[in-house]
């Protein structure tokens, strides 16, 4: 059964479209990555997720019921825009939200304190938001998203403002809620950790969706374009081969950009008959070179 599923989903703003009959499926135990430029839809998509607005047409359903207060209410949310009041105690907003969220506070504060333990603060049970770092209020309000322990989450940006160690942490964080069998909704521009944590995702574009399917599958619709050739000595006439439609030299040999997969074999057979090769290797696209050719070619 699919944790979340958003069937044709419509939100209108006056004469804004904001997102235009978006679909998707996730399962238990999966992240989703949902990503789109700026203004794609996004936050509004994920705003009807959690049952903040309503969309004009289309259907979500959470493990397979039909959406309702009730339900929504239970998903776990990291909201890219931090929500936490600056003048309360973290222990006492966490403990606060926990509660709303129907777990008892004698369980909300053993798990808040767990929490604090793994994030390497626990200082900040007493300390009011506001003392906080910016990276580390972003910790707590991952916990606030968290407390209740939901089986859906939707993540919006989740790793901004962190030093590499906490994006690390609050990323293993992240695995370790997927391997329990959390579905993650993840918002994020940064396509790296699209790439490490996400199985499907959808790309959103001026509120369409314009890609959808498991990265791997993504990636391998995309042609390979790029060689990376690692030699010690110059090769000659690599413009000429056919189908090279651009060679640049590097530290450590050269790489080249083909129009047609027979070309690499080619750009091989070549350097192999001028000297011996350290590296040679086609490179599959990378999710940012994908989103930026979806996204663009469209822009046009
Ligand atoms: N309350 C609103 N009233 C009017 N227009 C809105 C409203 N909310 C969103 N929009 C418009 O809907 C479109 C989608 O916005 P949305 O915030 O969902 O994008 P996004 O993908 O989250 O972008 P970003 O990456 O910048 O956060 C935008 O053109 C935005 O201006």
């Amino acid at each position: 059964m699919n944790a979340l599923e958003l069937n044709h989903l419509y939100k209108q703003f006056g004469e804004k479209t904001a997102v235009n009959g978006i679909s998707l499926e996730a399962k238990p135990g999966e992240i989703y990555g949902l990503l789109g430029a700026n203004g794609a839809g996004k936050t509004t998509t994920m705003r009807m997720v959690l049952g903040l607005i309503y969309p004009d047409a289309g259907e979500i359903r959470l493990k397979g019921q039909k959406q309702t207060l009730e339900n929504s209410r239970r998903i776990g949310y990291l909201p890219e825009e931090r929500g936490l009041y600056p003048k309360v105690k973290v222990s006492d907003q966490i403990l606060y939200l926990a509660q709303l969220r129907g777990v008892s506070r004698k369980q909300a504060d053993a798990d808040l304190k767990r929490w604090l333990e793994k994030f390497e603060v626990p200082e900040y049970y007493n300390k009011k938001v506001e003392e906080l770092s910016k990276g580390n209020q972003q910790k707590i309000q991952f916990i606030a998203a968290v407390i209740h322990n939901p089986e859906i989450m939707v993540l919006d940006e989740a790793f901004s403002g962190l030093d590499p160690v906490n994006v690390e942490l609050l990323k293993s964080t992240v695995k370790e809620l997927r391997d329990q069998g959390a579905c993650i909704l993840f918002s994020t521009h940064r396509m790296e950790h699209v790439e490490e944590l996400c199985r499907n995702i959808s790309i959103l574009h001026k509120s369409n969706t314009v890609l959808k399917g498991a990265v791997k599958d993504i990636k391998n619709s995309f042609p390979k374009e790029k060689v990376v050739l690692g030699v010690e000595h110059e090769v000659q006439g690599l413009e000429a081969v056919p189908g090279v439609n651009g060679v640049e030299r590097t530290e450590d040999g050269y790489l080249l950009r083909i129009a047609r997969p027979e070309a690499a074999q080619q750009i091989l057979a070549a350097a192999i008959a001028q000297g011996p090769i350290q590296r040679f290797e086609v490179l599959e696209p990378t999710l940012n070179e994908i989103f930026i050719k979806s996204v663009g070619e469209r822009h046009e």
